[in-house]
């Protein structure tokens, strides 16, 4: 008979790290574990990995939920109920597939997971002041990266604006790739305003300029930008039909797309296929998981570039944020992430 059970987890932050919806220095999150009965030292296990204030499943029944999945999971026949909380969803779906490849952390077996391939990801900079924005560019540069993402508008925009300037000085558009991500600080009035003033330094893209819910703005933005538009927080929630009257209505240029909130890997892959059938770009991004979800995100990621490679960086470069994080194969080299199949993995920090 199958089993399953959950526990809490909480991360900590090596350094706050500062976006325009706040400064954070721990993110809880929750595993789950499914095995046989006949069968416990073989386990499969996934990340349901609740994202406070983001995930459609910030509510107050969250543990209630997952309490309940875990405990009638025998004789669940059908798990679509789930598709409301999407980051259980993901924490099952990974677990599951965890189980049926033997309980290695094997989620979608591809060349990837053999150590073969790798995905290539953007360095992440967090908002912070100009001085640690400069170091963390430095360090990534220097790390080896060709594309990077800056989380702005908080700190002073002509601040913004001079380290983007500091950033061309020194590497073209050729050399860096330059993504900003906004989380949708900036209100409708300025925001055409701003990204003129962006688009001065070559700019790949802005994920969500302004804040989601404001449909026919943000098309207005998306039909008159500078700068390719990539919607973020804009597709949480949105089920159904719904995904595409958004697209159609807004016309983004980009769509990132986040497994644990977006309905972990099919409603994932609803957003990727509506897009394709659009033109419209997407790449696959972490969302401050652990490496228990990172590594899922990360295999299935490898495993829909392999069908449909878009020779675009992912935003993957999540895994070395916490000291309390799971020791996993899971490398960061260069610009890129890869899965060592000689590492082990350590879960003693996870106790059940
Ligand atoms: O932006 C990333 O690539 C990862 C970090 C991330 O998901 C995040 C972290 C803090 C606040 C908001 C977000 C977000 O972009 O959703």
């Amino acid at each position: 008979m199958l089993q399953a059970t959950y526990s809490k987890y909480n991360l900590h932050f090596k350094q706050p790290a500062g976006t325009s919806r706040g400064i954070l220095t721990e993110k809880e999150t929750w595993f789950i574990k499914v095995w046989e009965s006949e069968q416990p030292e073989i386990y499969g296990l996934g990340e349901c990995a609740l994202f406070r204030g983001l995930s459609a499943d910030d509510r107050p029944e969250f543990e209630k939920i997952l309490k309940e999945t875990c405990e009638g999971f025998s004789n669940l026949r059908d798990i679509r109920y789930l598709q409301d909380w999407s980051s259980i969803q993901f924490g099952l779906d990974t677990a599951l597939a965890d189980l049926k490849h033997g309980g290695k952390r094997i989620i979608y077996p591809t060349p990837f997971t053999e150590g073969q391939t790798d995905v290539e990801i953007n360095g992440l900079i967090w908002m912070g002041s100009k001085d640690s924005m400069r170091q963390q560019i430095i360090k990534k540069l220097d790390a080896g990266f060709h594309c990077i993402k800056l989380k702005i508008g908080a700190i002073d925009f002509e601040a913004e604006l001079d380290l983007l300037r500091m950033i061309r000085s020194q590497f073209s558009k050729e050399l860096i790739e330059l993504r900003v991500d906004a989380n949708g600080a900036f209100s409708p009035k300025d925001a055409p305003r701003k990204l003129e003033q962006l688009a001065k330094y070559d700019i790949h893209s802005i994920e969500q300029p302004i804040r989601q819910g404001q449909w026919e703005e943000m098309s207005r933005l998306c039909r008159n930008t500078p700068i390719p538009i990539a919607l973020d927080e804009e597709l949480i929630g949105i089920e159904g039909f719904n995904k595409d009257k958004l697209l159609d209505t807004i016309r983004p240029q980009y769509v990132v797309i986040k497994p644990s909130l977006l309905g972990s890997f099919s409603g994932s892959w609803e957003w990727i296929s509506r897009s394709r059938e659009r033109n419209i770009g997407w790449w696959i991004t972490s969302a401050l998981e652990s490496n228990i979800g990172l590594n899922a995100i990360a295999q299935w990621t490898a495993y829909i570039l392999e069908c449909h490679p878009t020779g675009m960086p992912q935003g993957l470069g999540t895994g070395q944020l916490y000291t309390n994080n799971i020791p996993s194969p899971l490398e960061q080299t260069g610009s890129t992430i890869r899965y060592n199949p000689q590492a082990s993995w350590n879960l003693s920090p996870i106790s059940f």
